[in-house]
């Protein structure tokens, strides 16, 4: 019996064949040289805690494309102008997808939208190779993310320590118990919970629910994928989960800082 690839696993085998593409370009070595001439990270998980500790929740705000699930999501797609408006509308951090094949995302995508902000940038891609966390720190990014299902338990942790060793911050990314245990073996501060299967694309946000009770309070929450409205970040912040990771639901409104602005505008009582 041969498994039907899911989209994960098409996209991770398709990675491999990226890294040997742009290998071939610009060498580890070289990259090296590049991620240690950038300049200092801008703390993420920093930017995330302040917003947090003031009683805010902390928004990373994603720039985005398409996705293989809901193709082109966006066709007025300007990079710094999303950058700049998600940082009126009170983000504390922003994702940008560079993945290419899959999201139409692109390094340079991320390059223009950290160049119009301040804040920092986490590189949203799907990272199997030192090779990319060097990418990632070469192109400016603060923050990578790590997706335990994409990962050996091995690979996630030598992984981790290569990022936190460049000085990125890391956010590690879980969908069920098991990957949860990987995770919080780890001494990350950041655990993102994706309420969407990558194999099947299904989101619920009770993904989140289901897996927070074991999760201890050193630990910041941030709940990824399908926050649509602002009923679901009433019910996530009943939870005491007050960190977000939203993408589709700004990039489908034309001003998306407005979206994020009025999503979040909720009074601390
Ligand atoms: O657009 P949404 O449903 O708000 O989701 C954003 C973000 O969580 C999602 O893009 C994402 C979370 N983890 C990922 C891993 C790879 C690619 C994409 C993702």
């Amino acid at each position: 019996m041969t498994d039907t690839p899911t989209v994960l696993k098409k996209i991770i085998s398709r990675k491999w064949e990226e890294i040997a593409e742009r290998k071939a370009l610009v060498s580890a070595a070289q990259l090296e040289q590049q991620a240690q001439a950038a300049g200092s990270v801008r703390g993420f998980v920093q930017a995330l805690e302040r917003k947090v500790a003031a009683g805010e929740s902390g928004v990373i705000a994603e720039i985005k494309k398409a996705s293989p699930s809901k193709g082109v999501i966006r066709e007025d797609f300007v990079p710094a102008d999303l950058a700049r408006s998600y940082e009126q509308g009170g983000a504390a951090c922003l994702s940008v997808l560079t993945d290419v094949d899959f999201f139409q995302g692109s390094d340079e995508y991320l390059r223009q939208a950290r160049a119009a902000v301040s804040l920092p940038v986490i590189r949203k891609d799907f990272i199997v190779d030192e090779y990319q966390v060097l990418e990632a720190r070469a192109m400016g990014a603060d923050c990578v993310l790590l997706i335990v299902s994409a990962l050996s338990a091995e690979r996630l942790r030598e992984l981790n320590e290569f990022a936190l060793g460049l000085g990125l911050d890391v956010l590690v990314e879980v969908h069920d118990a098991a990957e949860l245990e990987l995770a919080l073996a780890l001494p990350n501060r950041l655990i993102g919970i994706n309420n969407r299967n990558l194999h099947t694309f299904d989101v619920s946000l009770q993904t989140t629910y289901d897996l927070l009770s074991r999760i201890s309070d050193d630990r910041l929450v941030v709940t990824e994928s399908g926050i649509l409205a602002q009923t679901d970040v009433v019910a996530m912040r009943e939870q005491n989960v007050n960190a977000f990771l939203v993408g589709e639901a700004f990039m489908r409104q034309p001003d998306p800082g407005a979206a994020l602005a009025n999503f979040f505008a909720l009074k601390a009582d």
